[in-house]
């Protein structure tokens, strides 16, 4: 893409960050205008209206190369954005993202500031796209892809979400560590969800738990709105990261959550079982909850195959 600025296309979800996007949207178009940059907005007006909005611009534009399709919003805004892109044949249309959700772990783990205003200073000086992992995954008995730019999860860390997003009320979730909804959530999670059978193969390696608790494939360090699961991680190496929790009674459990914000020490934990891999298959035995990107996964019996694609981002680089 050529050095000039292109035109932003704004995807905007207002109830974002418990309306934090909704507020902070008018400041982001005083910004534009005094800048004078090229931009077209459109908001969110019910969940998934994200996905149609990005695929119905990528089925027009997707030959244009003066377009930057931008999110505003969380993590779930993203997500839906970026699949919208990809239903419609846009994979090629760069991406951008300002954070005003309430989790933001997509910012974080790319430090993109998860501060709205600092971001979308960032975003305007972006000189050209930057192209970056992203996860897809596909249950076996279906054809439909779905994309991820943070993390799948299966089992305790998808019944937080559940419990999370069940719970809220008109949208107004605040999915972070130090929102009380979520202490809340996770420990209603904790006493909900069992351990669970569950076959990970990887292009190494075939392995079967007989007693899984969390079992999170990821993209980025983070997950949760904060916590550093994989410090490692890295969006250019073409690989994921699942790391398997074995079940463990709650004290141990406090203590593993706790070293995994505070050292990363978790990884060296016998229960913790980390897989770095290109390709990817997992299977439960059960239904089981399941999230992506924060956003819930219908309850189901898992039989997914993970992979690695890269896309364009209009991003400062990580
Ligand atoms: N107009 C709308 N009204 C209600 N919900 C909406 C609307 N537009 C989008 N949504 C839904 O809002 C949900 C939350 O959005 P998002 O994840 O971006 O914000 P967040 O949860 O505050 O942030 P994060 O995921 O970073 O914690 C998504 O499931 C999305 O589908």
């Amino acid at each position: 893409m050529a050095a000039s600025r292109p035109t932003f296309m704004m995807i905007v979800n207002p109830f974002a960050g418990a309306e934090h996007a909704g507020k902070i949207w008018p400041k982001i178009e005083v910004q534009l205008k005094e800048q004078k940059v090229n931009y077209k907005a459109v908001m969110t007006k019910h969940p998934g209206h994200g996905v149609q909005l990005a695929r119905n611009f990528a089925l027009q534009h997707k030959l244009d190369q003066s377009w930057v399709v931008v999110a505003v919003g969380g993590d779930g805004t993203l997500h839906e954005v970026l699949n919208g892109l990809h239903q419609g044949g846009g994979d090629q249309i760069p991406l951008g993202y300002i954070p005003a959700g309430s989790g933001n772990d997509f910012a974080r783990g790319i430090k993109l500031p998860t501060q709205s205003m600092a971001a979308l200073q960032q975003l305007l000086e972006v000189q050209s796209p930057t192209n970056l992992d992203v996860g897809v995954y596909k249950n076996r008995l279906d054809s439909h892809e779905t994309l991820f730019t943070n993390n799948v999860g299966i089992g305790f860390d998808a019944s937080v979400v559940h419990a999370a997003n069940d719970g809220q009320k008109d949208h107004l979730k605040k999915y972070h560590l130090q929102s009380s909804a979520y202490v809340f959530s996770l420990i209603k999670a904790f006493l909900n969800q069992k351990g669970f059978q569950l076959s990970v193969e990887t292009a190494q390696t075939k392995q079967r738990f007989s007693h899984a608790f969390l079992v999170t494939t990821t993209n980025i360090k983070y997950f949760g709105g904060g916590v550093p699961i994989m410090p490692i991680a890295d969006l250019r190496d073409g690989k994921l990261d699942l790391v398997v929790v074995e079940q463990i009674g709650i004290l141990r459990f406090v203590k593993l959550f706790v070293e995994m914000l505070t050292t990363g020490n978790h990884l060296n934990s016998t229960v913790v079982h980390h897989f770095r891999t290109s390709q990817l298959h997992l299977e439960t035995d059960l239904p089981e909850n399941g999230q992506v990107n924060g956003e819930n996964i219908q309850k189901q019996k898992f039989n997914l195959s993970f992979w690695v694609t890269q896309r364009p981002f209009w991003i400062a680089g990580p």
